[in-house]
């Protein structure tokens, strides 16, 4: 650290007096004509936002008053508001008046230079994507009234692109040039976010000339990072890595370039094009909400709280084959309790296990690929049955809506997404499961339900399964078993290739019979054989595949 930037002299805040230092990390100031209880605000310089001659405010409009023995530092402050402490952060603001401007001027100067000490951490050209469509359509204003005048001040030179069309964002990072752009904004809701992310990543391998359809090919690092303005109806990506839904905070994020790697998942399917995913990838339930969502677009976010009790009401399960490959158990669980955040040490394990460790030299992702090359991909599981819904999730993926998520314990980025199984089951145990999302019960912790901590999964829907009458399937997939002579409590078989096979053990009460009989009186009609997969809110054209 450039010891010169260090500045130590008297300055005033209002009318009182005190003692301001700047050293190559912390800008410090202290009461001094107080004799108890001084008081210390210290900020970090990585954590100022900007600094102005003058007596400025920014907010809610950009007023100067152009003093010359004043000047005003930005800077980030956490905000207790909102029960988040911490997570929340706001514009700190403090207008300090010096005795000469000669002084002042030093001080700028001298926090100027400190500021860039951390210039290279830190974005200076963005390229902003506004998706004025998203959520409740108020992209373009949160972006001109609270972000703009945040990435101004910071310095941030920006060029923005309102889209008149969905996949306008992806197409320009496919297609356009970004040099000279240190990072990309997305303004929306996660499926503005994953435009984006498509674009980088098909953008980063058309260059490295690398196949993405290939499944065995090892994908190269895209050089540039995303950063999230929330303003869709889930904004689950911004939620699972900020921890709070607010533009300002990600804003100041963005600027003080911090960053937070991300598990992206890859699905294949051999006659279709690549797709990835960083939260949800679900079968069933999650698929189907999101297929009768489209419908209604226009309700904004409501429409999933619609759909979602719509779907419910009809009861729906499919047939299919998953066979995943677990993850090492003795690395973490994802029934272990644990909350993944910034600087989480599962993760930074993992970075370091398959990046760092790789025995062939150059690419970081070398290493990446050996984990499913056959000697060391571990045996696959095979399980097959009747779900609810089958979900895959690379992150906690929690919202708003569920503020712990699909997988509480799920990490961000160590390279192992959770699967969620939620076989057949009685409508009411079906709402048991889900309501738990919104409260702080596991919903992990119930008989129909199983979660592994995975590296790939496979995917096929057994359609032909579907043959019974409704009623019958109401009756459950206790009695689908039976029939089929595989009803094993809880059982574990060997499936004919050797992998180990799981047959769907759930069985049903009377009453609970009782309930679904009259569920299927109410609301049944004649349920499609197969589901949709959703990906990340997007609904994908094929239902076989595989994921890595
Ligand atoms: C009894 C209350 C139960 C509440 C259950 C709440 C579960 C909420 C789980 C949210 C998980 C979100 C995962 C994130 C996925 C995103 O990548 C994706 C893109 O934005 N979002 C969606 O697909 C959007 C998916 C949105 C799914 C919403 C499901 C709402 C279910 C409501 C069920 C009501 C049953 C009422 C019975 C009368
Ligand atoms: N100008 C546009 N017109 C129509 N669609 C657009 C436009 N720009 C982007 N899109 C598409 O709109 C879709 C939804 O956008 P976005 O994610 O911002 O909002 P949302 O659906 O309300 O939020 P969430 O994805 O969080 O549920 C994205 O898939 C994106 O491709
Ligand atoms: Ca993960």
């Amino acid at each position: 650290m450039d010891t010169d930037v260090r500045l130590e002299s008297s300055l005033w805040v209002g009318n009182k007096r005190y003692r301001a230092v700047l050293t190559g990390w912390y800008f410090n100031w202290t009461e001094v004509d107080k004799n108890r209880d001084k008081k210390t605000v210290s900020v970090p310089v990585a954590e100022v936002i900007g600094v102005e001659e003058g007596q400025v405010e920014i907010l809610p409009q950009k007023c100067v008053e152009d003093t010359d023995k004043d000047f005003t530092v930005f800077y980030v402050k956490r905000s207790s508001s909102g029960g988040s402490y911490g997570l929340l952060w706001r514009l700190g603001r403090t207008q300090f008046s010096c005795p000469s401007r000669v002084l002042r001027d030093q001080w700028t100067q001298h926090l100027r230079a400190a500021l860039k000490t951390h210039g290279p951490l830190r974005p200076h050209r963005l390229l902003v994507f506004i998706n004025p469509f998203g959520g409740k359509g108020r992209g373009r204003k949160i972006y001109h009234s609270l972000v703009a005048p945040l990435f101004e001040l910071a310095g941030i030179n920006s060029h923005v692109i309102v889209t008149v069309q969905a996949n306008q964002a992806r197409d320009h990072l496919l297609k356009k040039d970004l040099t000279g752009f240190d990072g990309v904004v997305c303004v929306g809701g996660d499926g503005m976010f994953s435009e984006v992310l498509h674009g980088l990543i098909g953008r980063t391998q058309q260059e490295a000339g690398l196949s993405e359809n290939d499944p065995t090919v090892a994908l190269q690092p895209c050089p540039l990072h995303i950063g999230i303005i929330p303003a869709g109806s889930t904004d689950c990506v911004c939620f699972a890595t900020v921890g709070v839904i607010d533009p300002v905070t990600s804003a100041l994020h963005i600027i003080i370039g911090d960053s937070q790697p991300l598990d992206v998942c890859s699905v294949h399917n051999p006659s279709a094009v690549v797709r990835y995913s960083v939260s949800l990838l679900g079968y069933g339930f999650y698929g189907d909400v999101l297929a009768e969502s489209e419908k209604h677009r226009w309700m904004g976010p409501l429409r999933y709280d619609y759909s979602g009790a719509t779907v419910y009401l009809s009861n729906r399960s499919y047939a299919g084959v998953v066979q995943y490959l677990p993850a090492d158990p003795l690395l973490s669980s994802p029934r272990d309790n644990t909350r993944c955040l910034s600087g989480c040490s599962v993760c930074s394990r993992s970075t370091e296990r398959l990046f760092h460790h790789s025995s062939d030299s150059g690419s970081l992702y070398s290493s990446h690929l050996s984990q499913f090359s056959s000697d060391s991909e571990g045996e696959w599981v095979s399980v097959k049955g009747r779900f609810r819904c089958v979900s895959l999730t690379c992150m906690s993926s929690s919202c708003p809506k569920s503020p712990l998520g699909l997988s509480p314990s799920a990490h961000l980025a160590d390279g192992t997404a959770d699967l969620i199984l939620v076989w057949d089951t009685h409508p009411l145990g079906f709402l048991k499961f889900l309501y738990r999302h919104i409260t702080t019960q596991d919903q992990f912790d119930l008989p129909f339900v199983e979660v592994h901590r995975v590296k790939a999964i496979r995917f096929s829907p057994s359609p032909e399964e579907e043959e019974e009458d409704d009623e019958e399937k109401l009756g459950m997939s206790g009695a689908v078993n039976e029939k089929e002579g595989h009803h094993v409590q809880d059982g574990e078989t060997r499936s004919s290739n050797g992998s180990q096979q799981h047959l769907a053990p759930r069985g049903v009460t009377k009453h609970q019979k009782g309930i679904s009989s009259l569920l299927c009186g109410l609301c049944c009609r004649k349920a499609p054989a197969v589901s949709v997969w959703n990906c990340d809110g997007e609904i994908l054209p094929f239902t076989e595949l595989l994921c890595r």
